[in-house]
């Protein structure tokens, strides 16, 4: 949240010059509050576990959030009951004439599939395109991240000898922008994928900046100069433990899987790894919701349409 300070006080300068959001009181008088309507469309098939990490990330927040929990209609999902679906999720088809003031898509475990052979492909492509319409902004996860670029600026994925598996160190390219606010120039994110989104293909785009990368990871964050659009190539709403699922998982179904990185104690699978991103996350997501989702979309949700002629 902002801080509101008087007009004339002389922090302000100093505070706005570190890119410390200070509002000040003649704008604070004319803001108004009411919750904040978010979308996840839950693209995982383990929905439980997801939908509980990325609640527990936006129910850090001292705004109120309505949640919307959605899923393909275009997909049979093998691990989600119908009942289920049908009891906690809305389908796009339900939600279309509405609008949003926050979109998150998941991951999904279809990475090394072509983009066309997802079977919700073709609904995915009409989610992408009412975001740009109907949402303040939309927050893409590992593959959706993959599948956004692809889809809005044409950004191929790269299939990588071996899997990106661990928890790697980070850099922020852009220390001012406001999605990185209090983050340390060095911080941890789990990664778990086999393809990649590439530097070179994404520095040649102009509406884009390459916020945060990996040495050992590759790129990690991405996002529209607007705002409107967040690329996040990692996973970190994780559990502290679900690398170590993902881990046991392929050992027990005898795939050739390495250890994650800089993750086990001594790289001791028998050792309980703690978690060091849960920090980060906490401000990626917080950051998100107030600076590109609350400050930004209007009051009145319905008004969008003169903010964005092109509806
Ligand atoms: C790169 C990222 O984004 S990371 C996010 C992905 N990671 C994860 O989901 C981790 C957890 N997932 C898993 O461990 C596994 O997928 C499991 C154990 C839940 C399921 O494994 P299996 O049943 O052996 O895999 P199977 O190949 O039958 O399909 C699993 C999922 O793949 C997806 N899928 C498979 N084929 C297709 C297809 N043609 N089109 C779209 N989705 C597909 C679906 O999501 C499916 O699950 P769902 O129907 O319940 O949604
Ligand atoms: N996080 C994924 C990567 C594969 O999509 C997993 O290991 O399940």
């Amino acid at each position: 949240m902002p801080i509101k300070i008087p007009d004339l006080l002389p922090a302000k300068e100093i505070l706005n010059g570190e890119n410390i959001f200070v509002m000040d009181e003649s704008l604070a008088y004319q803001q108004d509050i009411r919750p904040l309507k978010i979308a996840i469309l839950n693209l995982m098939p383990t929905k439980e576990t997801t939908e509980t990490q990325l609640l527990r990330l936006l129910g850090n927040s001292p705004l109120q959030v309505d949640i919307v929990l959605l899923h393909p209609s275009t997909h049979v999902s093998k691990n989600t009951s119908e009942e289920y679906l049908r009891t906690f999720y809305k389908t796009f088809e339900e939600v279309k004439n509405s609008r949003f003031d926050g979109l998150i898509i998941t991951g999904a475990p279809v990475e090394k599939m072509e983009f066309e052979d997802v079977n919700y492909w073709d609904e995915l492509l009409e989610i992408f395109d009412w975001s740009k319409t109907h949402v303040t902004s939309t927050l893409h996860i590992c593959w959706a991240s993959q599948a956004g670029l692809y889809y809005h600026f044409g950004v191929p994925k790269w299939d990588v000898d071996e899997k990106i598996f661990g928890v790697f160190e980070h850099t922020i390219n852009q220390p001012k922008v406001k999605l990185l606010r209090g983050f340390d120039e060095l911080f941890h994110v789990p990664h778990s994928r086999h393809t990649e989104v590439r530097r070179e293909d994404i520095e040649g785009i102009d509406e884009l900046e390459i916020l945060s990368e990996s040495e050992e990871a590759g790129v990690y964050l991405v996002a529209t100069k607007d705002g409107k659009q967040i690329f996040v190539t990692g996973h970190s709403e994780y559990d502290p433990l679900s690398l170590k699922w993902e881990y046991d998982r392929d050992i027990n179904k005898g795939l050739d899987i390495e250890i994650p990185r800089h993750y086990y104690p001594n790289d001791d699978p028998n050792k309980v790894p703690p978690a060091r991103w849960r920090a980060h996350a906490s401000l990626l997501f917080a950051n998100w919701l107030n600076y590109y989702v609350y400050q930004e979309t209007p009051y009145d949700i319905e008004e969008t349409k003169e903010i964005w002629p092109q509806i």
